[in-house]
């Protein structure tokens, strides 16, 4: 246990930088430590802060960084040294002794500012192929921190460690599978098909997920599909025309009933998803988000394919007849579906909010005793 000591977290923009962001922050304030989130102006920021009134939180103006050409670019540069000057202003009173930013421009003047001030400062990248903002970043942090070793070859030369990526603390742990099942009223004698996109959604997979629905209605197979926010409607009527027992949900806020209900999952290969599918120990098929910025996604599927984890299926070659087939192969193998889990299970360092803070408090240890 370190001297109880104050961390910036940046962690603004989209809820891939919040929620990680999150969990650090409850485990740092967990260990005596005194946190200063720093967000953006966008309304998930404030929405998701609600329920953190723990947290002390300042706003950043911040914005995305446009191509050089574009007139936008001035405005970004403007914007960016308004909150430089902004965060010096704020760790003159909050007198942070390190910054950790979770990825996004919301994080560069924070680090920046720590950077200035020759404080310990790190990035935390979740994706298997890095954002601009990171990239940016890391020539000027301590240390990077990674979701995914497949990461490391983008920071050569860099210090980094593979902390994995941190899940929500108000995941639950898996519950007995029957509990589950009963909680969404399902039929424990049934194989269940998880389906979800990331947190809005995919419209793509939905559309490819009903396709293929019509083959499993002579099966013993039952679904849980997690549709975003505008095809929840079509998916329970499309099963109830189908006579597929379901659960349909535009979002569902219990993750850990519908992990813990799971044989399989169909899946976007965002980066808490997987954390998440690692944590359950979950056997799944990934189809990449096709439009993700580098394609991250597919690099992301490819840490859990390669690991016997997974596999992967691009949603433009997502045929009715092959899918639907690879999901009873796999719904009917029950050997291949737990060695599958068992490789998820074994592929991501678990307690990744532990592994960040516990760096955070090595480098300041190590910054207050030289
Ligand atoms: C489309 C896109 O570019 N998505 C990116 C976005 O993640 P995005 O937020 O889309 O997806 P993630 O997989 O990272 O997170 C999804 C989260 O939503 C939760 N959930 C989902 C459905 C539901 O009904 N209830 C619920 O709580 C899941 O438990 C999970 O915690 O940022 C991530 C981190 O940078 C990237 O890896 C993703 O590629």
């Amino acid at each position: 246990m370190s001297t109880p000591f104050r961390v910036v977290i940046a962690c603004g923009g989209t809820g891939g930088h919040l929620f990680p962001g999150l969990a650090v922050a409850e485990t740092l304030k967990q260990r005596g430590h005194e946190i200063l989130l720093i967000v953006s102006e966008k309304s998930i920021d404030s929405i998701a802060l609600k329920a953190h009134p723990e947290f002390r939180a300042e706003k950043l103006p911040s914005i995305g960084m446009p191509s050089v050409l574009s007139p936008a670019f001035v405005r970004f540069l403007r914007r960016s040294w308004e909150s430089l000057g902004h965060c010096r202003d704020v760790y003159r009173r909050f007198r942070p002794s390190a910054v950790l930013g979770m990825g996004g421009f919301t994080s560069t003047a924070p680090l920046l500012a720590g950077r200035m001030q020759k404080l310990p400062t790190f990035i935390h990248e979740s994706n298997a192929i890095p954002g601009r903002a990171n990239k940016l970043a890391a020539k000027f942090v301590t240390k990077v921190l990674l979701g995914f070793g497949a990461c490391a070859p983008y920071f050569e030369g860099k210090p980094y460690a593979v902390t994995g990526t941190p899940v929500r603390k108000n995941l639950g742990g898996a519950i007995p599978r029957e509990e589950a099942l009963a909680a969404l009223k399902l039929d424990p004698a049934r194989k269940t098909l998880l389906v979800m996109g990331g947190s809005q959604g995919a419209a793509g997979l939905n559309q490819a997920i009903f396709k293929c629905a019509p083959l499993w209605v002579d099966q013993p197979v039952q679904i849980i599909h997690l549709t975003g926010d505008r095809d929840d409607r079509l998916a329970a009527a499309n099963y109830q025309r189908e006579h597929l027992l379901h659960y349909v949900a535009p979002f569902h806020h219990k993750m850990e009933e519908v992990y813990s209900a799971a044989d399989l999952v169909i899946s976007r290969a965002g980066a808490s998803s997987l954390s998440e599918l690692s944590q359950f120990g979950l056997p799944s098929i990934l189809v990449p988000y096709p439009y993700a910025t580098d394609d991250h996604q597919t690099a992301n599927a490819k840490v859990f394919i390669e690991a016997g984890a997974a596999e992967l299926v691009q949603e433009a070659k997502m045929a009715p007849d092959s899918f639907g087939l690879l999901v009873t192969n796999l719904l009917t193998n029950d050997r291949r579906r737990e060695q599958m889990a068992a490789a998820a299970r074994a592929i991501l360092p678990h307690d990744a909010a532990g592994n960040v803070a516990d760096e955070v408090e090595k480098a300041v240890q190590e910054a207050q005793t030289r």
